[in-house]
């Protein structure tokens, strides 16, 4: 009998989000600055049969049923266990919810599975959980220097948006990517520089599906954002912010002025 094992499940934000080709088989080639926030789920495994109870303010939007992420990642790694997942960010949102909580099942079983992109092409990212360039499908993962602080705020308008549905409304799959080699990120303005010279080009099609998000981005904006913009597939944006002060005072007044909104202030993850 071995004692229960808690992992954080980091919030995934896409900084950057380039899509640059489309393979024979409808998947996108991506290129992508992936961090890791202080925000997350929390996921519990003990011993027992393979079950899962769900906590937290956003369990109610999910179901505990064989095809929940959580239960799909055992079944991966061929280990029964009881999971307990306490679900503190919005489903099916842009960053990553399901797919980090698969990842954090795998790293509380100690599991390592030769292809964890089965339960997503997030999910390998999310494994390692450490601020990445994603390329390829979400397989080609470079790790990052550690990176300077960054103060932000999420906005979600608890809507969710379908993922396939946003890919397939893109006007174009050619994209240019990222510069090649990325510059020494020195500072927070040299991060935030390079960032607001990049993209998300899921952007465009998900405004155009769901124009709510503009609303969320000019939320930010207005809040004092130096740089607002869509993560993932969406819904969910983010606004960068000078200082953790600056960036606790927009959440409150955004919170306070949306109250169907889900709105959290994050650091990165150390
Ligand atoms: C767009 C991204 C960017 O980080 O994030 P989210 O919006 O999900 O957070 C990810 O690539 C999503 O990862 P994940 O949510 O794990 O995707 P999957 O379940 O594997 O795929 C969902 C659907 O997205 C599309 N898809 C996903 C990844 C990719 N490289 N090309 C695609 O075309 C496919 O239509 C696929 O059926
Ligand atoms: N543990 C889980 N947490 C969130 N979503 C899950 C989970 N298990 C299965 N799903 C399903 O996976 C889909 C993607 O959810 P999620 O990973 O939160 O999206 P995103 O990667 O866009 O933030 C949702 O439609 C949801 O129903």
């Amino acid at each position: 009998m071995s004692a229960p094992r808690r992992e954080f499940a980091p919030a995934k934000l896409n900084l950057t989000l380039h899509v640059t080709g489309q393979r024979a088989d409808g998947y996108h080639l991506l290129d992508s600055l992936v961090v890791f926030l202080d925000v997350g789920d929390v996921v519990t495994v003990a011993d027992g049969p393979l079950s899962l109870e769900l906590r937290g303010p956003f369990a109610a939007e999910l179901a505990a049923d064989p095809d929940n992420l959580c239960l799909r990642a055992a079944r991966l790694a061929g280990r029964d266990a009881a999971i307990v997942l306490e679900k503190n960010l919005p489903v099916a949102s842009g960053i990553g919810g399901g797919s980090a909580d698969a990842a954090a099942v795998l790293r509380a079983l100690g599991a390592t599975p030769e292809h964890p992109e089965m339960l997503g092409a997030d999910v390998p990212v999310c494994l390692a959980s450490r601020h990445t360039r994603m390329q390829g499908l979400g397989e080609v993962l470079t790790p990052l220097p550690a990176l300077p602080p960054l103060h932000l705020v999420l906005v979600n308008p608890r809507l969710s948006l379908s993922t396939p549905l946003v890919f397939r409304s893109l006007a174009r799959r050619d994209n240019p990517p990222m510069p090649d080699a990325l510059p020494d990120f020195v500072d927070a303005g040299a991060l935030i520089t390079f960032v607001a010279a990049c993209r998300n080009d899921l952007q465009p099609p998900a405004i155009a599906l769901m124009p709510q998000i503009a609303d969320c981005l000019a939320v930010l904006d207005g809040a004092g954002a130096v740089l607002s913009r869509m993560s993932g597939s969406g819904a969910t944006c983010f606004g960068l912010f000078d200082s953790p002060a600056d960036a606790q005072a927009a959440r409150d007044r955004i919170a306070a002025e949306n109250p169907g909104w889900w709105v959290a202030a994050s650091g990165l993850a150390s």
